[in-house]
């Protein structure tokens, strides 16, 4: 590839390491054997000790239109590892979960480039994000003493614009969108299932994931048709203590962006592809109106972009992986999704820590538990009779 000229476009950008800006990183996979075969070209360069990107544009006329250069927080090629990337930019963020805030990260990019990949990975040394965010948050557990934990997980995913409980498809239950104060946007009947450990967790992946959504396109013979979001809530209590820490995450596994050209998609396909760029629109609708401090930020359009509202432009700390193919046949896709991702860059938020939630899942249980308590002492004092306990004492997994 020839060097940047001078009049191509050059995006350019500090390295900004401020808690509040949307942390956005670029990862580029390897050429797949079907662009191999087909052969395809790599366009894109990329220089990781300074966060560069160079595209170079196939179809360039002149010198002048050759290559594009962008810089982001962090750029990842075809050579990186998911134990890297999940250490320089993940491992952080988990930790600030740990500490009570918000955090969310969320994968971005044109079908097949790798999303599904960069958060779920495959099984053995490529594991992905939310795996080994599962570890991190139990080795942390298990190093902490003097500190209560309970961690509890949902996952959900927005197919055709309706709410699905990946962990209840058979639930007949309605999921709505409600803003709480103090809580953002929370959905309604969503199952809420308590984990004792990572394995735990893993569970509530895998369960999650054989009821996703999926289908073949002509870009990608496993294609996620639907927006998915793993949470982890995290409620943690020191010892004699009253107030309560929530950490909240979101791992987000974004469907698609495509064009119907290349997917081929007619049919079911088509009408899923029509939903899925909408939403994909309305989130970079959001995006540009943050980016442009707009007075109104279209959160309402979709229930994606409600569902991350808080995640952009609010209390959380966030970090946007937006992926790639290196293809000269995919350039277009590709500069769409490194301007959509330069955008996302000057997104600030406000994260602060959630503490002092008296009312915290975790909090009640420990009152729950006290008061049991009390009336197992009043019925070993003849008190009372055991059935009472049982009237009195209720708990629903599900999160209202
Ligand atoms: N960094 C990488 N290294 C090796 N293989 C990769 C990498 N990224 C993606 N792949 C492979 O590319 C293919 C497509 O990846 P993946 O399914 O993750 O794409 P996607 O962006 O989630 O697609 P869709 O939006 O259609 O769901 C998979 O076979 C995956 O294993």
């Amino acid at each position: 590839m020839t060097s940047p000229s001078p009049e191509g476009e050059n995006y350019s950008l500090e390295r900004n390491n401020s808690n509040e800006a949307v942390q956005v990183i670029v990862r580029c996979r390897p050429l797949s054997e079907k662009e191999i075969e087909g052969k395809c070209t790599s366009v894109v360069k990329m220089y990781p000790s300074r966060g560069v990107i160079e595209v170079e544009n196939p179809r360039a006329r002149s010198d002048n239109e050759k290559n594009k250069m962008f810089t982001y927080d962090a750029v990842y090629d075809e050579n990186s590892t998911q134990q890297n990337l999940y250490d320089e930019t993940v491992r952080p963020l988990v930790a600030s979960v740990l500490e009570g805030y918000n955090g969310c990260v969320f994968a971005y990019g044109q079908t097949g480039t790798g999303k599904t990949y960069t958060m779920e990975g495959k099984i053995g040394e490529e594991i992905g994000i939310v795996p080994r965010a599962f570890d991190q948050i139990w080795a942390h557990i298990a190093r902490k003493t003097g500190v209560e934990f309970l961690v509890s997980v949902r996952y959900l995913e927005i197919y055709m614009e309706e709410i699905r409980d990946l962990l209840r498809m058979k639930s007949t239950k309605s999921h709505e969108l409600r803003e709480i104060s103090g809580q953002g946007v929370v959905v309604t009947n969503l199952h809420s299932q308590t984990c004792q450990s990572a394995r735990d967790m893993l569970k509530a992946m895998t369960i999650g994931n054989s009821n996703r959504t999926t289908g073949m396109t002509n870009m990608n013979e496993h294609s996620s048709r639907s927006h998915a979001i793993f949470q982890i809530v995290i409620e943690m209590a020191e010892e004699h203590s009253k107030t309560i820490k929530v950490g909240k995450l979101n791992l987000v596994d974004l469907a698609g962006s495509e064009r119907q050209s290349k997917t081929g998609a007619t049919g079911d396909r088509l009408k899923e592809a029509t939903k899925i760029n909408k939403a994909l629109s309305s989130l970079g609708n959001v995006i540009y109106a943050l980016a442009e401090n707009s007075p109104h930020i279209p959160y309402r359009d979709s229930k994606l972009t409600r569902l991350l509202q808080d995640s952009l432009g609010g209390n959380s700390k966030t970090i946007m992986i937006a992926n790639i193919g290196p293809a000269n046949m995919n350039y277009e896709e590709t500069i769409i999704t490194l301007r959509y991702a330069y955008r996302a860059k000057s997104i600030k938020n406000s994260p602060v820590k959630n503490e002092d939630i008296k009312e915290g899942k975790l909090l009640l249980l420990q009152q729950e538990i006290e008061r049991l308590k009390q009336l197992i002492m009043a019925k070993s004092n003849g008190e009372l009779n055991i059935n009472e306990i049982d009237e009195e004492s209720s708990e629903s997994e599900d999160v209202k």
